[in-house]
């Protein structure tokens, strides 16, 4: 069986500066993968490369066995890939429903919808009590929760998370993880990019390690956290 997303040689660069060097990895279906690493190591600009929101200067992106690296972003969407954006890019004017119903838009057949907002305020209860509330009233963690939610009105079969965890509290941290792990037992297949690399790994199947552009280590999330370099270099430890 192939992967559900495969990802080969891809390269990706702003004009001369060269982010995304050549790297290959893969989701298999049911899998959560992290992509972590620090600082500018080239997470954002794949998973945007990914979505359809930059375009390669080489390589090839594979989304269920098809070609995704020219499609066009709204119909990756559609296909079922849905990726929520590092910061999280909610609508702070509008409602959270309004907001919700925006992650929606790519739907041909519009039937469901409701069961999907029922949904996304049944993994996130607090979204559902303040569905007329403006969302930009929210906390980071709240965000994060609408920006998950929103992401999940398009039924992905592969949702992207850059950097769910930013700036939030380790009780707000641990909350949205442990939703990571309940969209997987829904049977949703996650891609998350994050720099907090001992959450990501934790509830990872398998892991990459960015650096520089490059995928430098690779294993079992249960490995890499054991592992000497990445406890060196990204746990903090000597
Ligand atoms: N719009 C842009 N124009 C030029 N260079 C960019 C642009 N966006 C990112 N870069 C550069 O590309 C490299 C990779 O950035 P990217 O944002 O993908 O890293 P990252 O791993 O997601 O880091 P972060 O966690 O800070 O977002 C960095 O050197 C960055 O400075």
């Amino acid at each position: 069986m192939s992967a559900m997303l495969e990802v080969r040689d891809l390269e990706v660069a702003y004009g001369k500066i060269v982010a995304v060097k050549k790297i290959s990895f893969s989701v298999e279906q049911g899998q959560v993968v992290s992509l972590i690493g620090t600082n500018g190591a080239g997470k954002t600009t794949t998973l945007r490369t990914i979505s359809g929101l930059l375009r390669p200067t080489s390589g090839e992106i594979l989304f269920q066995g098809e070609r995704i690296e020219q499609v066009a972003a709204h119909d990756i969407v559609a296909r079922g890939l849905a990726h929520s954006p590092e910061g999280r890019r909610i609508f702070p004017r509008l409602s959270v429903e309004e907001n919700l119903m925006l992650g929606a838009f790519a739907r041909k057949d519009p039937s469901g919808v409701r069961t999907d907002l029922d949904a996304a305020y049944d993994l996130f209860p607090i979204l559902g009590e303040r569905r007329k509330q403006p969302a930009g009233t929210f906390s980071g963690g709240e965000q994060q929760m609408l920006a998950m939610g929103r992401a999940m009105m398009s039924r992905p079969k592969l949702l992207m998370l850059d950097e769910p965890s930013m700036g939030l509290s380790p009780i707000m941290m641990k909350r949205i993880m442990s939703t990571v792990t309940e969209l997987q037992r829904q049977g949703t297949t996650i891609l998350l990019v994050e720099q907090n690399a001992q959450a990501a790994l934790k509830r990872a199947d398998y892991g990459y390690v960015l650096e520089v552009g490059k995928i430098v280590l690779s294993g079992s999330g249960s490995d890499l956290l054991v592992n000497d370099s990445v406890r060196k270099a990204y746990l903090g430890e000597d």
